[in-house]
């Protein structure tokens, strides 16, 4: 399992209720500064629910997150991106009507008043994202793989120091995935962690320094990504045996 890392961010015990459904129960985990950490499990595991938990969207019903030994728990999202949780979401949505640098710099005037300054902030983050080409066209000329590079570029412009994102390559094609993952990686090594939702499992295993899985609300594994893919639980729950097969003998 992985070690405690009380100093960045840590989950103890978060439930969550709605109505009759217990979409997250009792989940207790850490995401290490300085990682990239995966969220893996089955669909409707919870484990966007436990993403909207951490950057304040749901309140859980009990449970605490704590964040760099702070309890944030309950936060609004709004305070929580000051303090450098940032998240992207599933379904991206660009301001269709707004430019590529215009959509981007909606994240950069968390930090910055001035219009010149969030459209000069814009523009660094759409190079490390590989968007300097289409600053200037609308948000919704882009392709999907364009748009997420979007939503994930309008998350960077807050300044975050934890990145929460949620499932960035889905809907990608093989090549558009190859693409991404340096660019997600070289946000890590710019600093930032990122700790993401993902069901591409092999971009996973190249990423992951870390990951915890989640089933039915409950998190039943953690470990390295080569750990849990040899994980009975982890086969049963969400790999099936031949997915585990192939992804253990790559690991
Ligand atoms: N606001 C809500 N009200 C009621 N039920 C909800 C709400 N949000 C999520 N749920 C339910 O909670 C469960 C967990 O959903 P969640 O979206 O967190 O799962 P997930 O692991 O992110 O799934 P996926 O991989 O399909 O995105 C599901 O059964 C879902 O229908």
């Amino acid at each position: 399992m992985i070690e405690p890392d009380p100093a960045f961010l840590s989950v103890h015990s978060v439930s969550k209720r709605f109505g009759g459904l217990l979409a997250v129960s009792e989940a207790s985990f850490t995401v290490k500064e300085g990682s990239i950490t995966g969220l893996i499990g089955p669909n409707g595991a919870g484990k966007t629910t436990l993403f909207a938990i951490v950057s304040g969207f749901e309140k859980p019903t009990s449970g605490r997150v704590l964040w760099r030994g702070e309890e944030i728990t309950g936060r609004p999202p709004h305070r929580l991106a000051q303090d450098g949780i940032a998240r992207t979401f599933q379904i991206v949505q660009p301001f269709a009507g707004l430019s590529v640098r215009e959509n981007i710099a909606v994240g950069a005037f968390l930090r910055h008043r001035r219009r010149a300054d969030a459209l000069a902030v814009a523009e660094q983050v759409a190079e490390r994202v590989g968007l300097s080409a289409e600053l200037d066209k609308p948000a919704a000329a882009l392709t999907v793989a364009g748009r997420k590079r979007v939503e994930l570029a309008k998350a960077l412009a807050t300044q975050p120091k934890l990145l929460l994102l949620d499932e960035v390559l889905a809907g990608l094609n093989p090549s558009e995935v190859r693409d991404i993952v340096p660019v997600v990686r070289a946000i890590r090594d710019g600093g930032i962690t990122v700790f993401m939702i993902e069901h591409v499992m092999q971009a996973v295993m190249n990423l992951c320094e870390a990951v915890h899985v989640l089933a039915q609300g409950r998190i039943i594994a953690g470990g390295t990504p080569a750990e849990v893919v040899r994980d009975p639980a982890v086969i049963e729950a969400y790999l099936g045996h031949g997915a585990a097969t192939r992804l253990a003998s790559h690991a």
